[in-house]
């Protein structure tokens, strides 16, 4: 049996703010790092140990990743960082909270967009400042893979052709695998695993900092799946 761990990043400054954060690359607050550390804690405890692992390229995932391996005495092992791990991308939304967002577009747009799977957000016109084009992090992307804006289903579309090229055959070649991302790319891949409907991937939530761990068996099929540590914590 084959156990993957899948790890949400603890909370960023931006989550305290109730603000899209997206692509933006807003680290973690105190008590994200903390998150970080107890979830390492908790792996270690659990007697987890791990060959890879693989991140996104915004600091709140790197950062989760670094503290969480430091608990573990595992620093030491190679880290993948891949845009294709990164959050989902909000377009023109990425930096309102909740009452910017409701006064802009209304009570009504932010429900459709909430229950939706394949409504995206406004995109981001070429010269703003929040279009990625212009990080150099994204100079090895096509024009074509640099988002404006996303949908849930835009976002599984970019992380599955990872999964299935890298991580994938990593875990088949006997690696134990550890990949700290975020809410919505966590969401792409246990959609893939567990063959979630698109109505349903849209309710479900992974909580941030308590590991998730995958029993797979050896083609990679999920047995079963649970959260370490506080079970209240991670049914919220
Ligand atoms: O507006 C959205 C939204 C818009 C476009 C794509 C996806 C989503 C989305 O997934 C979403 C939204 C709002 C809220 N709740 S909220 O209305 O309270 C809210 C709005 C704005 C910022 C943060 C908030 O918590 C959610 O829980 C969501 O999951």
């Amino acid at each position: 049996m084959i156990k993957l761990v899948l790890l949400r990043h603890g909370e960023s400054q931006w989550n305290r703010e109730n603000r899209f954060t997206g692509w933006k690359d807003i680290d973690l607050t105190e008590k994200g790092v903390g998150e970080a550390r107890s979830a390492g804690d908790l792996m270690q405890a659990e007697g987890l140990t791990f060959d890879v692992a693989y991140t996104s390229v915004l600091k709140r995932a790197i950062r989760t990743l670094w503290n969480a391996l430091d608990r573990m005495d595992l620093m030491w092992i190679p880290v993948n960082r891949t845009w294709r791990l990164n959050e989902r991308h909000y377009g023109s939304l990425q930096g309102l909270n909740k009452s910017e967002t409701a006064e802009l577009h209304g009570e009504e747009q932010v429900l459709v967009w909430r229950r939706s799977y394949d409504t995206p957000p406004p995109a981001l016109e070429k010269d703003d400042e929040r279009y990625p084009g212009n990080d150099r992090r994204y100079a090895s992307l096509d024009a074509s893979e640099i988002p404006v804006t996303e949908c849930l289903k835009d976002t599984v579309a970019r992380f599955l052709p990872y999964w299935s090229e890298e991580i994938e055959p990593a875990i088949k070649a006997g690696k134990r695998v550890l990949i700290v991302a975020h809410g919505n790319s966590l969401r792409a891949l246990v959609k893939y695993l567990d063959n979630v409907s698109e109505e349903d991937i849209v309710g479900l939530n992974i909580p941030t900092g308590i590991p998730l761990v995958y029993e797979l068996d050896d083609n990679l099929k999920p047995l079963r799946h649970y959260y370490l540590g506080d079970q209240e914590a991670a049914a919220k």
